[in-house]
């Protein structure tokens, strides 16, 4: 059996729009085991367990079946070769298990997410870990800088400001914008609000690489 690759996905064989919708469904299951094993206890465990293998069992009979008809959840982005690009990025890509994934509602000045976080990202009991608003933050202000500015920028500094809890189990928006352009440094900023109320704030930096010599 083949193992699965380390390689970076544009090494592998070509992707198909089919295969991306199964991967996407795969990686939507293992999200639903993540959050399942910490809620899931007792005589629940092997019920639960034996659902969600039974859902993936079920794809993989008829793994085109997933995508008759529909398109994927995450509009496919192609390559320079016009094949599909895997998106690994872990906040936003429906195809990495690790993201929520972060949903991009609204892009130009400034940019809107929305996302639910599931029991996987619970710091104090049913709120968000701290550590998980500054990743949600960073992706939503470099995306921001990234819809602004031409160049392509790397976080330099990021400040992030707790003024209450960010509750799981609900919807979140995440906004950001550009503050400033100042040659290859780009200044943002951007909230994480629940109920119309502000629960984090954050400013930083951007920086675009020197031009190599
Ligand atoms: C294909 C891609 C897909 C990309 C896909 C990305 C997916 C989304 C990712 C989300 C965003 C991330 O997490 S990005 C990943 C996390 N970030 C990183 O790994 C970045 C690591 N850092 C770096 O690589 C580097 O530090 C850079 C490229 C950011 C900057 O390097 P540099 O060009 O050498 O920068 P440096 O000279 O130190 O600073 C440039 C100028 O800014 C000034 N400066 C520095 N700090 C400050 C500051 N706090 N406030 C004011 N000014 C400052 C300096 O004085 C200098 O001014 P002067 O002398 O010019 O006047």
């Amino acid at each position: 059996m083949a193992e699965a690759s380390t390689a970076p996905p544009d090494q592998r064989v070509p992707e198909s729009i089919q295969h991306s919708v199964l991967a996407e469904f795969a990686a939507g299951v293992c999200r639903d085991i993540a959050g399942g094993l910490l809620s899931t206890t007792g005589d629940d465990l092997v019920p639960f367990l034996e659902r969600e293998v039974g859902r993936l069992r079920q794809a993989l009979e008829d793994p085109f079946a997933l995508g008759e008809g529909s398109e994927p959840r995450h509009p496919p982005v192609f390559d320079r070769r016009g094949r599909i690009a895997v998106a690994t990025n872990p906040v936003v890509s429906h195809r990495n298990a690790i993201a929520p994934p972060m949903k991009l509602v609204r892009s130009g000045d400034e940019c809107e997410f929305t996302v639910e976080l599931p029991l996987q990202y619970q710091g104090p009991p049913s709120k968000l870990h701290g550590g998980y608003s500054a990743v949600l933050l960073d992706e939503a202000l470099w995306k921001a800088v990234r819809v602004n500015v031409s160049a392509i920028s790397f976080t330099r500094e990021l400040t992030i400001g707790y003024e209450r809890p960010v509750p799981l189990f609900e919807p979140v928006t995440v906004l950001a914008r550009v503050t400033e352009v100042d040659g290859r440094k780009t200044f943002a900023e951007g909230e994480i609000l629940a109920g119309g109320e502000v629960c984090s704030r954050a400013h930083g930096l951007w920086i675009s690489p020197r031009p190599r010599e």
